[in-house]
């Protein structure tokens, strides 16, 4: 049996440099894995099956669309082995959430199944395998701060990051990330090279400041809410930045302190009970 957590992957800019003639977009974004995310366990069983658990698992639909069958369906095709698994999912992080929840959680299948079964796929053919999956699933796979581009299959590897702690915070509205695309406008040039390496906490946070989310415009227009979210994250004490992550709704905030972020979370915990809000620590 082996337990992993499927991170949640925060995009922390995310520049949208142009379209591909098959209609996907090709990225610039920085992205890091936090500390918190979903729970997968394997085992190893004479089919293959999903049972799933934990505080958001209502909001994923067919147990048959899951990403989870599809990525050990795909494992088991492309390796030939006759073998299956249990595998158990504890969904904790909200869905359709910019977060990478579904990409996370292919992306540890993909590893975990690819150790239990004994195949020995290397790292560079997991992330093959994982892009046909979706888009994020090469950078789930790494799952460590990195610059992605083309469609977000090449990373550029970033060996040394500062450590902060992330607010996370979503206020349950679910928003598809093909609607949000469909309605962007690309009007930017590709960007600089960026360097990212050995920079301080506070250099990340004053680059940060000067980079976007291109894809929060669109999806305000979808849902409103995000507008609300990025205030309530931005008139926090000691916040540096409020951006949203990946297609959205979640919204992020980057914080002076890890007491500066505890403190946000409990204020916007308290005038809004019902919205998913969790602090994580960020770092290699
Ligand atoms: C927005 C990001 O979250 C940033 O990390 C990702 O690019 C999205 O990754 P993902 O959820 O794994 O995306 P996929 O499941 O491959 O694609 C969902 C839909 O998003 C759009 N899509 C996605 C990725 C990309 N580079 N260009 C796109 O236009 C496409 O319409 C696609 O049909
Ligand atoms: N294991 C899974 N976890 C979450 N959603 C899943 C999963 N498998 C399939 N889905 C479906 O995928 C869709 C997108 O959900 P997901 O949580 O991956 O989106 P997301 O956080 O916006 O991802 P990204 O940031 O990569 O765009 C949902 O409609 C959901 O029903």
């Amino acid at each position: 049996m082996i337990t992993a957590i499927a991170r949640a992957k925060i995009n922390l800019f995310l520049h949208v440099t142009g379209k591909q003639p098959d209609g996907y977009h090709l990225l610039e974004s920085l992205v890091v894995f936090p500390d918190g995310g979903d729970e997968i366990t394997v085992s190893k069983s004479k089919d293959l099956s999903l049972e799933v658990i934990g505080p958001f698992s209502h909001a994923i639909g067919s147990t048959d669309e899951n990403l989870i069958l599809k990525a050990a369906q795909l494992l088991k095709s492309e390796s030939g082995t006759d073998q299956g698994a249990h595998i158990t999912l504890v969904k904790n992080l909200p869905v359709a959430a910019g977060i990478g929840g579904g990409s996370s959680d292919a992306a540890i299948t993909l590893k975990t199944l690819n150790g239990l079964w004994g195949i020995d796929f290397s790292d560079d053919k997991l992330s093959q395998l994982g892009l046909t999956l979706g888009a994020d699933v090469p950078a789930c796979l790494y799952g460590k701060p990195a610059i992605m581009s083309g469609i977000g299959e090449q990373l550029a590897k970033i060996d040394h990051f500062p450590e902060f702690d992330i607010l996370l915070v979503n206020s349950g509205l679910m928003v598809s990330t093909r609607d949000v695309f469909s309605r962007l406008e690309i009007s930017r040039q590709p960007s600089s090279d960026f360097c990212f390496e050995d920079m301080t906490r506070n250099e990340l946070f004053s680059a940060l400041a000067t980079m976007r989310n291109d894809l929060e415009e669109p999806a305000c227009q979808i849902a409103p809410v995000v507008k609300s979210t990025l205030s309530a994250i931005r008139g926090q004490k000691e916040c540096r930045l409020a951006r949203m992550s990946g297609s959205g709704a979640t919204c992020f905030g980057l914080f002076e302190t890890e007491r500066a972020a505890q403190m946000a979370k409990n204020a916007i915990q308290s005038h809004h009970p019902d919205w998913w809000v969790q602090t994580m620590a960020v770092g290699l």
